[in-house]
């Protein structure tokens, strides 16, 4: 990468924060130590720490020490490099069962950060491309610690989101509100380097996401526009689609910010006890919030679902984002029906999105 004259993070944020006079430096702060947790996790991606080495909760060094899984140390990461700083009130994580209070010999400031520290990590043991996600939030107080409920925020209510993807290089995508930009690391100088600023998702797409083995337990919005894309030339859509699936969301976000494309994780029946399966607050939000700041659409069927209204801090949800034309046509199958659908009482009985649409 050619680094001469790139802007890096640090010096993008100054820009940013120059349309905010009156900002105290804490949200400059928030990025700059996500963003180096980042780098520190993408270290350990690197040096080849995966499921053989740190795969298993229970596994043992060959000092007999206890390893811990690449989830809990980026978890961990997280955590021990954004408690200190003073611009946050609290955090949730995939990995913690309860919001982490700031510890009292620290000072507490007026953010909350949400993560999944690790995303894809099925994938970790095969050496395939994982990432962390987060989202910003400003909490209600700061003379106390937060409560569930000041985490239960709509996801338009972010004020910045991102992503890093330890890929074949890391990157570091972000969104403060004023579009997606994103960051490759520079090797040579341990910086986080503008490659990519205003990504833009172009409105159309032939490329589609989703487990498909799960095809069994869509319901008839999915399955249609599904059954849609696979006749390609052949049916109403007149083009031929090309499928891909990474099994991490954060590569498969990346590459529908990088040229476009839908994806798919719906609610379906195959556990009717879930509202899908990625989680609202540190999955999809963030991935919406960018994809939306990148001209794309993200969507739980029938809603936005930066609308949503969380009720719980690990709710689950069915989500679809991408291409903003091909997101509305699945929200118009769901807000339309088949005839053979509208007829059929098993479709009536549970819409896809229904719980999260109760909710929004
Ligand atoms: O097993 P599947 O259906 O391919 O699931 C893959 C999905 O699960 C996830 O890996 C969940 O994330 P975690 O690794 O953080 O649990 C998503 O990134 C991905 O889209
Ligand atoms: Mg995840
Ligand atoms: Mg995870």
């Amino acid at each position: 990468m050619k680094n001469d004259n790139r802007m890096t993070l640090t010096q993008f944020l100054i820009e940013e924060r120059r349309r905010f006079p009156q900002a105290a430096g804490d949200f400059n702060s928030l990025i700059l130590n996500v963003a180096l947790v980042c780098k520190r996790i993408a270290g350990h991606v690197a040096a080849g720490e995966l499921g053989g080495m740190m795969g298993s909760a229970s596994a043992t060094n060959v000092q007999g020490e206890e390893q811990k899984k690449l989830d809990v140390v980026s978890n961990d990461l997280f955590v021990q490099g954004n408690n200190w700083g003073g611009y946050l009130a609290g955090m949730v994580s995939e990995e913690m069962d309860l919001p982490y209070h700031i510890p009292d010999h620290y000072d507490r400031g007026p953010y909350l950060l949400l993560f999944d520290p690790l995303d894809g990590s099925s994938n970790i043991d095969i050496n395939i491309s994982v990432g962390s996600i987060f989202s910003v939030l400003r909490a209600a107080a700061t003379d106390r610690p937060p409560t569930e409920q000041d985490f239960l925020q709509p996801g338009k209510n972010q004020v910045a989101a991102g992503y890093a993807l330890y890929g074949p290089c890391t990157m570091f995508v972000l969104s403060v509100g004023s579009g997606v930009h994103g960051f490759t690391l520079c090797p040579q100088l341990g910086e986080f380097m503008l490659t990519h600023p205003n990504m833009k998702i172009p409105p159309e797409t032939q490329e589609f996401a989703i487990n498909a083995s799960n095809g069994r337990f869509w319901e008839d919005p999915v399955r249609r526009y599904v059954d849609e894309c696979i006749a390609g030339k052949s049916g109403i859509r007149g083009k031929d689609f090309n499928m891909r699936w990474i099994a991490s969301m954060v590569a498969d976000a990346h590459r529908i910010l990088m040229r476009g494309g839908v994806f798919l994780y719906p609610r379906d029946t195959k556990d009717p006890a879930k509202a899908g399966r990625l989680r609202l607050l540190y999955e999809a939000n963030p991935i919406g919030y960018l994809i939306e700041q990148a001209g794309g659409r993200a969507s739980c069927g029938g809603h936005p679902v930066l609308e949503v209204k969380p009720t719980d801090i690990h709710q689950r949800i069915g989500l679809v984002f991408g291409s903003k034309k091909e997101v509305e046509r699945i929200e118009d199958y769901h807000a339309h029906p088949r005839e053979e659908a509208s007829s059929n009482p098993l479709f009536h009985a549970s819409s896809l999105f229904r719980v999260a649409e109760s909710q929004a």
